[in-house]
């Protein structure tokens, strides 16, 4: 059997519940072969991001290289970029090497509020890295930023905006309506032909830290192993809501998610 390989382009967690080490659990757990790049470091745990400490483009773009020329990916995915320099990088070097399959999540701002990219980043990402994206996965905060409108208070909102992300060039847009209230976490998936709700009785707790890279990532890993779009995506809400329903409550904060209950608990 073909092995599949993942990529992850985004930040250090020290706490391991988001960024590059909630990506590779999530590849492992799903049975791909995960490689890293490394954009910033955070020293940061379940009560919050106490540092952000950036890479140098020359770092960045020599981890690029060195798993591109070699291992090569089946698919990537980008997560939090810190600055309009790293976005744009990546964005040449994915394109240099001909990586067919990128799934963007536009990563702005931390759960607890910190800042994970500079407010100057968000247009490089818009002009650099949506454009070659196989699917981009917002937010309900991140894709009124990219919109530059106020809010988006339901599912029709959510539908109307998603025509408006799509046209930022992505291939296909999952809206995810996480930070939405009432008793459904609802997440809207839209490729320019269809709409498609996908839907989980909300889950009461703390622990969500980390919740958008897992699903990003799963979504990646599913691609790489040959999955298509619309499988990959219910694949990566099925394998979320079993995370976020099994969340394991390290920490005194808000805790990371169960990244093997996808396999433990199905
Ligand atoms: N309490 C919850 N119960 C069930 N699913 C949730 C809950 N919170 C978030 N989700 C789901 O987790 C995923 C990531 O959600 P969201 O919070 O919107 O993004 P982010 O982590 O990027 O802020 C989405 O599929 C969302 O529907
Ligand atoms: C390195 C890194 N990447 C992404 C997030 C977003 O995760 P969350 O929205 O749960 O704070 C984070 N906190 N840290």
């Amino acid at each position: 059997m073909k092995l599949a390989k993942a990529m992850t382009v985004a930040g250090s967690d020290s706490g391991g519940g988001a960024g590059i080490q909630a990506d590779l659990k999530t590849f492992q757990e799903l049975n791909a072969y995960g490689t890293s790049v490394v954009t910033a470091l955070t020293a940061q745990n379940t009560l919050g991001v106490h540092g952000v400490y950036p890479q140098s483009a020359a770092c960045v773009e020599a981890q690029l290289d060195a798993v591109l020329a070699d291992i090569g990916v089946d698919a990537a995915k980008t997560g939090m970029l810190f600055s309009a320099e790293i976005i744009a990088l990546t964005a040449d070097k994915l394109k240099q090497y001909g990586v067919k399959q990128l799934v963007v999540d536009p990563v702005m701002i931390a759960k607890g509020g910190a800042p994970l990219l500079q407010r100057d980043a968000v247009q490089a990402l818009k002009e650099r890295l949506l454009p070659i994206a196989t699917l981009v996965t917002p937010n309900i905060p991140e894709a009124c930023h990219l919109l530059g409108r106020d809010q988006i208070h339901d599912v029709e909102q959510m539908r109307e905006a998603s025509c408006r992300l799509l046209e930022l060039g992505a291939k296909a847009v999952l809206l995810k309506g996480g930070h939405l209230e009432g008793e459904t976490a609802v997440d809207l998936f839209y490729d320019g032909h269809s709409f498609i709700e996908l839907a989980h009785p909300r889950i009461h707790t703390l622990h969500t830290h980390g919740t958008g890279c897992t699903l990003s990532a799963a979504i990646t890993a599913e691609l790489a192993k040959g999955a298509s779009l619309e499988a990959a995506v219910r694949t990566g809400k099925a394998f979320i809501s079993a995370a976020i329903a099994h969340a394991v409550g390290v920490g005194k904060g808000i805790g990371p998610t169960c990244h093997a209950a996808y396999r433990l608990y199905r």
